[in-house]
């Protein structure tokens, strides 16, 4: 899924981290999708492309996270099709979760484990960024203090930022971001943008917010 990249060359590329993402591409293909009787989407046809950040906004039950959810494979189109390639080859949709980063509101957590637990857990299953250590990822986080936190305990916020490390910091290609700054306060939204800056090169980045500021970095801005 990754490559480490040459010294002399991670050396010129910092925010490359010293890894070079494959390059993941998405097709829409005249996508319609219905719940019930209700089509949420309507022929939707999209290239989304590595390297580039998309915004989606739209008003509450416009589809945001309909389309998050398409584009990451859990719910299938009614009409049209959604292809995936990877560095030019078909990527079957079942294999999409491999290469794949993706938080949203809806997201259940094991309350029990420590924000510590929780992201050795998780980087165990999905690979982390060969530069950081989780330790290195909870001080990133700014929970240094509270790594031994049951998540429960953990505030709002507390717990979307460790929700948002487990995208960010994962050494995927595609990063699916649903609301990401819900709960977090000024300071930590602020906290977000800059770690979006470093860690959305080169890889292909989607983001649905109705809050304007988690669009400014974005190259394109779909309104549903
Ligand atoms: N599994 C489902 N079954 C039935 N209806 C659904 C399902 N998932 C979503 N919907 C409906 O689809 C519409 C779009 O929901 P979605 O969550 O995609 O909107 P959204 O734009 O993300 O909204 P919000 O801004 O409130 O998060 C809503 O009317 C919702 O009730």
């Amino acid at each position: 899924m990754l490559r480490r990249k040459r010294a002399s060359s991670a050396a010129s590329r910092p925010w490359t981290m010293g890894v070079e993402f494959p390059s993941l591409n998405i097709r829409m293909h005249e996508v319609s999708k219905r719940f019930g009787r209700n089509w949420i989407i309507k022929q939707k046809s999209e290239e989304y492309v590595s390297g580039r950040i998309y915004g989606v906004r739209g008003r509450n039950g416009s589809g945001k996270s309909t389309l998050i959810r398409l584009l990451a494979g859990h719910l299938s189109p009614s009409r049209g099709n959604i292809s995936y390639t990877l560095d030019d080859r078909t990527l079957p949709v079942d294999q999409l979760y491999r290469h794949l980063s993706w938080i949203g509101p809806y997201f259940e957590i094991v309350e029990e484990l420590t924000v510590y637990e929780f992201l050795s857990f998780h980087f165990a299953l999905k690979p982390l960024l060969p530069h950081l250590s989780v330790s290195e990822v909870v001080t990133r986080i700014g929970l240094e203090k509270a790594s031994g936190y049951a998540l429960t305990d953990c505030s709002s916020g507390m717990r979307q930022r460790v929700l948002l490390a487990s995208a960010l910091y994962a050494a995927t290609p595609l990063l699916l971001l649903d609301e990401p700054t819900v709960t977090l306060d000024a300071d930590s939204a602020e906290w977000f943008q800059g770690e979006l800056k470093i860690y959305t090169k080169d890889r292909l980045t989607l983001i649905a917010s109705n809050d304007e500021r988690d669009l400014i970095p974005c190259d394109t801005i779909d309104v549903l």
